[in-house]
């Protein structure tokens, strides 16, 4: 709600320490007091915060008036990695809880503490700036650390994009246990392809992989559905040694026998990697092992497997400068949580760094940028 309607609804919006904030007085709880011409509040009352339904997080709302930027953060926003792909990352939080998540998603997770959901009018307003500076043939790359489908303005955020000049594809990662029929007709107007994560057409062993009790047959008839609509169909299994090493093989017959890609390779097959902050399994393969088997498979079946970056059209492209740099002392205030435990976010110049503090959001602090990947900013308070 903007503002001004929180006022019409007659809730009292105060400025507090700089920040708006809006309350519905409880005379019992909260005292106001006058300074020069300004009113501030004092609440005895607990913050109120609004929960992701799904994973109990916090959810910041990043709206324009937040003062959250959408550049600089690896959860949300917007990610330039210096080719003609803009990721798109416009929700986080997860329906499945894979035991192998490189972002360790899903309820209960033991990293995540706050979720974000970004307004579409200020995501297409900074992806425009993303795309002029970009020049034609720009792939607009919907992903995040969570489920895109669960972004509840996909449709409305699509349509808008679609309607960039200079965006020539629209693709989408998901793991597509939210699409139906009705789903598929609307977003096939818009989507180029979606990568489709499917690691195994065994219900016990998806299961075991997804942490809930995975409805196979439901994603299957997505995937059929996507690979006859106007949208192209990539089929996208993790391989976790020691769990489905025998459902690839079954997933890569699928795939062709549905007719998956159309336009682009119809498997991206991935090697199960252990991130820092991801879910961790013991048994891990080399790229070698994934990589010589991958070529034995493309023999046997005929079909492309080791892909590269030239198969989706992809090209190097200058990146959108940094205005901060790696060594350089800042000062900003604290716009949110951040999302790992202890983390919070502070804006700088139009873009978001993630520093470790257990100061609170609104308030001021002095860091110096320690890290600069790809635009994501990480800093060190001092
Ligand atoms: C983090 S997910 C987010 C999008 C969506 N939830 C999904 O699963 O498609 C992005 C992709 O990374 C894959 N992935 C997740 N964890 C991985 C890991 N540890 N190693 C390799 N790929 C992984 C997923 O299967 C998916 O294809
Ligand atoms: S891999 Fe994707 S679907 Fe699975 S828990 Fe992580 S974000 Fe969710």
């Amino acid at each position: 709600m903007m503002l001004k309607e929180y006022e019409e609804r007659g809730d009292k919006v105060f400025l507090l320490r700089g920040i708006v904030e809006v309350r519905i007085p409880i005379k019992a709880y909260e005292r106001l007091i006058k300074r020069k011409d300004k009113e501030y509040i004092i609440s005895f009352g607990e913050p109120r915060k609004v929960l992701n339904h799904i994973t109990k997080r916090e959810l910041v709302f990043v709206t324009k008036e937040s003062g959250i930027p959408l550049l600089g953060s690896s959860s949300f926003g917007l990610i330039d990695r210096g080719t003609n792909l803009i990721q798109v990352r416009p929700i986080t939080g997860c329906n499945l809880r894979c035991i192998f998540c490189s972002v360790d998603e899903g309820k209960k997770s033991k990293t995540r503490a706050t979720d974000y959901i970004v307004d579409p009018d200020y995501l297409v307003e900074v992806l425009k700036q993303v795309v002029e500076f970009k020049g034609e043939g720009v792939e607009v790359h919907i992903d995040g650390q969570g489920e895109p489908l669960l972004y509840p303005y996909m449709e409305d955020l699509l349509s808008k994009i679609s309607k960039i000049k200079g965006v020539s594809i629209i693709s989408m990662q998901t793991n597509g246990i939210l699409l139906n029929e009705s789903k598929i007709s609307a977003l096939e107007e818009y989507v180029t392809r979606f990568n489709l994560s499917l690691s195994s057409l065994d219900r016990d062993t998806a299961s075991r992989l997804s942490g809930i009790k995975y409805p196979v047959e439901r994603v299957t008839r997505n995937a059929e559905m996507i690979a006859n609509s106007k949208a192209d169909l990539l089929i996208a299994p993790v391989w976790v040694p020691g769990i489905n090493d025998r459902d690839i093989e079954k997933i890569i017959e699928f795939a062709l026998e549905i007719n998956a890609g159309k336009r682009f390779p119809p498997l991206g097959i991935q090697k199960y990697i252990p991130y820092k902050y991801g879910r961790k399994l013991k048994k891990v393969m080399t790229f070698k092992e994934f990589y010589d088997r991958l070529r034995k498979w493309e023999e046997e079946y005929g079909v492309k497997l080791i892909l590269k970056p030239e198969d989706f059209g992809m090209d190097k492209r200058s990146r959108i400068p940094h205005p901060i740099k790696k060594g350089e002392m800042h000062s900003g205030r604290i716009v949110a949580n951040g999302r790992l435990f202890g983390e919070r976010m502070v804006a700088v110049r139009d873009r978001v760094v993630t520093i470790r503090c257990d100061k609170r959001v609104g308030d001021h602090v002095k860091f110096r940028i320690t890290a600069d990947k790809d635009g994501i900013f990480y800093g060190e308070v001092v």
